[in-house]
């Protein structure tokens, strides 16, 4: 087996002969740690050294091996493929000690890159681009004599947002966000004068709403809703309506993209590790906004 450099993934171990289905490949060797132990290494490491923290179920306890240490071993080179993988890693238990060993689940042939499941579905790299029906936003508005406009956005990932819009004489309007994950904002807009009004709403439940609204003297209305909150959702709605104070409904189909973002630098005062930062961000076709940023960690856990 061989260790090669890939620009996307960094290292990775390639096999140099042929493997027959469940022959063993290589051991995922470090040191057995106990939790007390990996909570303290954790906070010592940098973020991109955690993921060699691997955990495991052994006799009932939870036991850590870690692999974090550039000992030449190939093991902790073996990137993840949780769609098509070639070997799978087993705890053999050896004068009741754990030891990681990974085995061939199909033939392997020379040139091949050994992959395994890591087994946790969040690791950064698998959803770097997510479905394009993760979210739906659908938004109707309509704008009668009164120009009163009601609004809806409702997405399938746990959030729902509702608005209602009231722009009378006065240019005056009550707005409701309200979500069903944690999220409840109570806000109200004025449009004076020029019909124009920005908004800027911090809740208690550390999420941010930014609103802004202005109504020109044509009734058209332009409104943007940016929600973020820990659940990774941003949404970007703007509403229009035309002089005959029509309602125009948009269906946008959002994209997530997310990128875990570490850095290598540490703390100038105490040179203690950065946390890793992933970035989150919607995109539709009609709307192009958003960005969150909070970090996030994971371990891979086997079962004996
Ligand atoms: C146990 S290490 C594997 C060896 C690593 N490639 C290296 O150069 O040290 C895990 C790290 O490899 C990278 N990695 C593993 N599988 C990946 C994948 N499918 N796509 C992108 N990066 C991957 C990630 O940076 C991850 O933190």
């Amino acid at each position: 087996m061989t260790n090669l450099k890939n620009h996307l993934l960094g290292r990775g171990v390639f096999s140099s002969s042929h493997y027959r289905k469940e022959d063993f490949l290589v051991e995922y060797r470090g040191d057995i740690i106990t939790k007390e132990e990996c909570e303290r290494r954790r906070r010592l490491y940098h973020n991109a050294l955690e993921v060699f923290l691997f955990q495991l179920l052994f006799n009932g306890r939870l036991l850590w091996v870690d692999a974090a240490r550039e000992d030449g071993s190939l093991g902790r080179l073996i990137n993840d493929n949780h769609i098509n993988t070639n070997s799978k890693m087993k705890i053999i238990n050896v004068d009741r000690k754990p030891y990681l060993c990974l085995f061939a689940t199909k033939d392997i042939s020379p040139g091949q890159e050994i992959t395994y499941n890591y087994d946790v579905s969040e690791w950064p790299w698998r959803n770097k681009v997510t479905s394009d029906t993760e979210i739906q936003t659908s938004t109707s508005l309509s704008c009668a004599g009164q120009k009163t406009g009601t609004q809806k956005v409702t997405s399938d990932t746990e959030i729902q947002t509702s608005t209602s819009l009231s722009c009378a004489g006065e240019n005056g309007g009550t707005q409701k966000v309200t979500s069903d994950t944690e999220i409840q904002t109570s806000t109200s807009l004025s449009c004076a004068g020029e019909n124009g009004g920005t908004q800027k709403v911090t809740s208690d439940t550390g999420i941010q709403t930014s609103t802004s609204f202005s109504c020109a003297g044509d009734n058209t209305g332009t409104q943007k809703i940016n929600v973020t909150s820990d659940t990774e959702i941003q949404t970007s709605t703007s509403l229009s309506c035309a002089g005959d104070n029509t309602g125009t409904q948009k269906i946008c189909k959002l994209y997530v993209i997310s990128v875990a973002v570490s850095s290598l630098d540490k703390c100038a005062s105490c040179s203690g590790p950065y946390n890793a930062f992933k970035w989150v961000r919607v995109k539709c076709k009609i709307i192009l906004k958003s960005s969150e940023n909070y970090a996030r960690r994971k371990t891979k856990t086997m079962v004996s």
